[in-house]
């Protein structure tokens, strides 16, 4: 799910205290969930640790991490008595648990029509589909639950450097995610969301560990007290005592040798069947839109195909696609025209209707867009090494960008980074599969099908 579709929560019926006057004794940036999302209806279950959900079967240890929509945590499954079980259980904030539709288990419900065998589909262990569900009943509304495997993190500097042959891992990474998107389209579903942030990485070995060694490798839990605005501890149920810093992948403690170089798809709670797609839905992230979905609001598996070319570059370079620096819809749609040329029609001249001010009518010679403006429309490339594939490539086009190169950097709590050349070989070969997949037209972008053929993936 995604922030863009937070729910209108609505008013309390009982009388509860406001909301804000809850504050965290301290607070980070880029935090998402907030001591605001608490004490109120709508809001999130206040969760401790040690505290057991869906009758008693899970037990909580740890946070895994927080979206714009819900807590996902780590948890013992006491159902299992032979060895430890871990799972991660996703509680929706209960303004994102009202309605019939239960977004998280419509995929599930789709595929288990489909009566298909699992195991026989080469995609599908690479989705990440949900084993149980339940509902709990807390003072800020009723909460849907969903369990899943434990995942670790997205690919990150850390996790790169633990490989002998992190280009390799990258690239097979990649063919994964491509042969998931293959299987959710080849039973004509379409993810709706499709972003790096939404490809974990599997874990393997945890069950059988005691919650300590977990705890060890994990990192002990942080815990951020909710005070009052006055400082006091909160009194009243629908807080809870303290919010807990979700796992720090990047933290040097942690024992990466539970992560593996499999990756899985998460967050299916936008995805729907391509003949009946949402007349009301929520936007994927503007660096992953294609034009269609930006300009026409024009949803389908075409926008999955754009998504997953960003999502690709993403993996391999660690950096964006389009609009790196951009925060506005028009300096997305200049990246992409930088990129890749002149929109078709009507999008050049009449759908794009701010396209005057960046942009001549007109292409140069050499069929690439002219900028009016130098500032937002220029490419946000500048070559700075001589004799590098930079100079080779022009900055604004798809080889340009790949000859920037691998540049994984890991900001705050901890800081890292991890970089390195792309080969020129590669850099002819992974664009051509961009280019396929970032066509203007979705009818022309290279299905997740035919992609998992390309001689990219054979390097
Ligand atoms: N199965 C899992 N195992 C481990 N961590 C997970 C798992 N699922 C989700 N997470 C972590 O929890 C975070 C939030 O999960 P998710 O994206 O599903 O929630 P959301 O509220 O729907 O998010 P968003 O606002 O990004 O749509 C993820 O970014 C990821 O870090």
């Amino acid at each position: 799910m995604h922030a863009s579709k937070l729910p209108t929560l609505s008013p309390p019926a009982i009388s509860i205290p406001e909301p804000d006057h809850l504050v965290l004794e301290e607070s980070s940036r880029g935090e998402i969930e907030s001591a605001l999302t608490y004490g109120r209806l709508g809001g999130h279950h206040p969760i401790h640790l040690g505290d057991h959900l869906g009758d008693g079967r899970y037990r909580i240890i740890h946070k895994l991490g927080s979206g714009g929509f819900a807590n996902v945590w780590l948890c013992r499954d006491m159902k299992s008595r032979e060895i430890t079980k871990y799972v991660a259980l996703k509680v929706l904030l209960s303004g994102a648990s009202v309605g019939d539709d239960c977004d998280e288990m419509r995929v599930s419900k789709m595929l288990g029509k489909l009566h298909l065998d699992m195991d026989q589909e080469a995609g599908a262990k690479y989705i990440c589909l949900p084993s149980d569900h339940f509902e709990i009943d807390g003072p800020n509304g009723s909460h849907r639950c969903f369990v899943y495997p434990v995942l670790g993190p997205t690919v990150t500097a850390p996790i790169l450097r633990k490989f002998e042959s992190p280009d390799k891992v990258l690239r097979n990474i990649c063919l994964k995610v491509v042969q998931a998107i293959d299987f959710l389209h080849g039973h004509g579903i379409c993810h709706g969301d499709l972003t790096p942030f939404n490809i974990l990485l599997q874990t393997s070995g945890l069950d059988g560990l005691s919650e300590d060694e977990i705890i060890h490798m994990l990192g002990e839990p942080r815990k951020v007290r909710v005070l009052t605005q006055s400082g006091e501890n909160p009194t009243e149920p629908t807080a809870p005592k303290y919010l807990v810093r979700p796992v720090d992948w990047n933290s040097t403690s942690i024992d990466l040798k539970f992560v593996s170089d499999q990756p899985c798809v998460i967050d299916l709670g936008q995805s729907f069947q391509v003949t009946d797609p949402p007349r009301d839905f929520a936007l994927t992230p503007e660096p992953y839109q294609s034009p269609e979905l930006m300009l026409d609001k024009a949803l389908g598996l075409g926008c999955d195909l754009w998504a997953l070319g960003c999502t690709l570059f993403e993996i391999r370079t660690g950096g964006r696609l389009f609009g790196k620096w951009a925060n506005t819809d028009d300096a997305y749609l200049c990246d992409m025209a930088n990129t890749l040329g002149k929109f078709p029609e009507p999008w050049w001249s009449t759908t794009w209707e701010s396209r005057k001010k960046w942009y001549k009518d007109e292409v140069d010679s050499q069929g690439r867009v002219i900028s009016i403006l130098n500032d937002l429309a220029k490419d946000n490339v500048v070559p700075e090494e001589p004799e590098s594939n930079r100079d080779i490539h022009p900055s604004g086009s798809l080889q340009g960008k790949l000859a920037q190169g691998l540049r994984y950097e890991v900001g705050w709590p901890s800081w890292d980074s991890f970089s390195r050349d792309i080969s020129a070989d590669e850099i002819e070969m992974f664009s051509d599969l961009l280019g396929k997949l970032v066509k203007f037209d979705p009818k022309d972008r290279l299905t997740a099908k035919a992609a998992q053929d390309h001689e990219w993936f054979k390097m």
